[in-house]
């Protein structure tokens, strides 16, 4: 590999990166185990979920965009909305268990299993679609909305990306709904709902209104031909 790719040390210092990617990992790893033994089995697997979702954020953006990475690349320090709703989720569900324990953990509910059965393939359906529109995108892929192009930022138009516009944000929309829904958590769900599709409707109009600078009449004709398949987000 040219030393002009290769990771920054300065932004990658490697203790930290081990050390962190250990932390998720064994997060994964204590949750994974954890389920078998516990009752509320979809909160293990949350937070398995969560991990891996960090994990992946690094090792994404570290095998198909060198350039980029950074040890923010992690996404951990994702705002303070993000925290906040990933609090009150834990929050809702540990409440909600203690107090409607027989609701909670009623799996054998038809209305239950077919919230539980959606919200599972959210998750996997929105995290296989992020992993991917990151590996497709590569070089043209940045946490932070890019306002000046950078020599290697070429628009993106194939793979996932022929169907889906934003396909790393419909991921993360449907991962995050997904969440909530296999925790049968109904406030967090509607909040990550609220939080989340605001957010992305401002940030898709944002960035979108730098890719039309970059790109011209060649993203206006893109945009129009294909959907970003968020809710109510043209
Ligand atoms: C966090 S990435 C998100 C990419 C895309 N919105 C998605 O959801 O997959 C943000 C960066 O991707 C760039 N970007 C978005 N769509 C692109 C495309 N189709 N081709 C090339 N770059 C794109 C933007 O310029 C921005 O700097």
């Amino acid at each position: 590999m040219p030393p002009a790719v290769l990771p920054d040390v300065h932004t990658n210092q490697p203790h930290r990166i081990a050390l962190t990617a250990f932390a998720l990992g064994g997060v994964t790893g204590l949750f994974l185990g954890l389920i078998r033994t516990v009752q509320l089995k979809a909160f293990s697997f949350y937070m398995a979920s969560l991990a891996l979702f960090h994990f992946l954020e690094y090792y994404t953006t570290a095998k198909y965009n060198p350039k980029q990475v950074s040890e923010d690349s992690f996404l951990l320090n994702n705002g303070i909305e993000y925290l906040l709703c990933h609090s009150i989720a834990i929050l809702e569900c540990f409440l909600e268990y203690v107090f409607l324990p027989r609701w909670k953990t009623d799996y054998k509910s038809t209305s239950h299993l077919v919230v539980i059965s959606l919200g599972y393939f959210f998750m996997i359906m929105g995290q296989m679609a992020r992993t991917l529109a990151m590996c497709t995108a590569g070089g043209s892929f940045s946490h932070t909305v890019k306002t000046n192009r950078g020599e290697d930022h070429i628009l993106i138009k194939q793979g996932i990306y022929k169907w889906i516009r934003h396909p790393s944000y419909f991921g993360f929309f449907w991962w995050a709904i997904g969440t909530q829904m296999i925790l049968l958590n109904p406030i967090s769900l509607v909040l990550f709902a609220t939080v989340l599709w605001k957010f992305f409707r401002q940030r898709i109009k944002f960035e979108e209104s730098y890719l039309l600078q970059f790109f011209g009449r060649e993203y206006y004709e893109y945009r129009e031909s294909v959907p970003a398949l968020i809710p109510f987000i043209e």
